[in-house]
């Protein structure tokens, strides 16, 4: 079986932090695989593996069943926004054409007829090609993210890695994003990391847990004892969101709902 991304042995250290270790991962093509895990855990190092923008210091990633140098052009790629310049004077046509790059980004670069051509396609796929002249500060934060989702499909490729797509956006355009991967998914391999345990379980077909090792991967419920081993708290506790973003570490008093 060709898998859609297959890590073997997988190990990275920040000087002496280790991230990840002794990582065995075979994700199949059409998957639809969440990654949780506690602050600190691994989850975007993990992501930048299979990206190619963090070498490991152990161990082999293969992309649809070849070496990454030959297949990364096959990931698209959906950054967590934390902080940027809401001023930045950047139009959502541009954030998207800028993927069809290919990393080379160069200032005053005239993009191709075809490149236009595409970006503007999938802006449409997502219903925001009128939004195609604002300025990327001036979007709400679920339209912020479909960008960055249009931005990862403009490379057209086979699977789309996200990082916390929801994690600053309401209710209501959490669940659009995540029905837009759902339909993107009968066509794509889908990888979200994500915090949010109620998306996993109406969503996802499949969930790693990851806390520097790999303590799951399979079936999406997770036993309470896994749940305990890599958060190293309940199940209902991680329910709701950060386990330690939102609760107290334990013995004391939750200091928020
Ligand atoms: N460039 C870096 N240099 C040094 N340490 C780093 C670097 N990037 C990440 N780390 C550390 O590696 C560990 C794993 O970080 P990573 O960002 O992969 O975790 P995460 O699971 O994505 O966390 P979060 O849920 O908070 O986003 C953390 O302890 C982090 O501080």
């Amino acid at each position: 079986m060709t898998y859609a991304v297959e890590l073997e042995d997988i190990s990275v250290n920040y000087g002496e932090l280790e991230a990840l270790k002794n990582i065995n991962l075979k994700v199949e093509e059409g998957a639809f695989l969440g990654i949780i895990g506690p602050n600190g855990g691994g989850k975007t190092t993990l992501l930048k593996v299979i990206l190619g923008l963090i070498e490991p210091q152990k161990g082999t990633v293969k992309v649809l069943g070849y070496p990454l140098n030959e297949t990364i052009d096959q990931i698209g790629y959906v950054p967590q926004i934390s902080n940027f310049d809401r001023n930045f004077p950047i139009s959502v046509l541009d954030v998207v054409l800028m993927a069809r790059l290919g990393g080379r980004v160069r200032f005053f670069h005239q993009y191709h007829k075809e490149d236009v051509k595409k970006a503007e396609a999938v802006l449409d796929q997502l219903n925001l090609l009128h939004l195609k002249k604002r300025q990327i500060g001036k979007l709400s934060g679920g339209q912020l993210q479909r960008v960055l989702i249009a931005r990862g499909l403009a490379v057209e490729p086979k699977i789309l890695l996200l990082d916390e797509p929801t994690a600053s956006v309401d209710a209501s355009s959490t669940s659009q994003i995540y029905e837009l991967l759902k339909e993107l998914n009968k066509e794509k391999t889908i990888i979200v990391v994500t915090h949010d345990m109620a998306a996993v379980s109406s969503y996802f077909d499949s969930l790693a847990c990851l806390n520097e090792k790999l303590y799951h991967h399979g079936d999406k419920h997770l036993d309470p004892e896994t749940t305990e081993q890599v958060f190293g708290c309940p199940v209902d506790l991680i329910a709701h969101g950060h386990p330690h973003h939102v609760f107290a570490p334990h013995g004391e008093e939750a200091k928020n709902d």
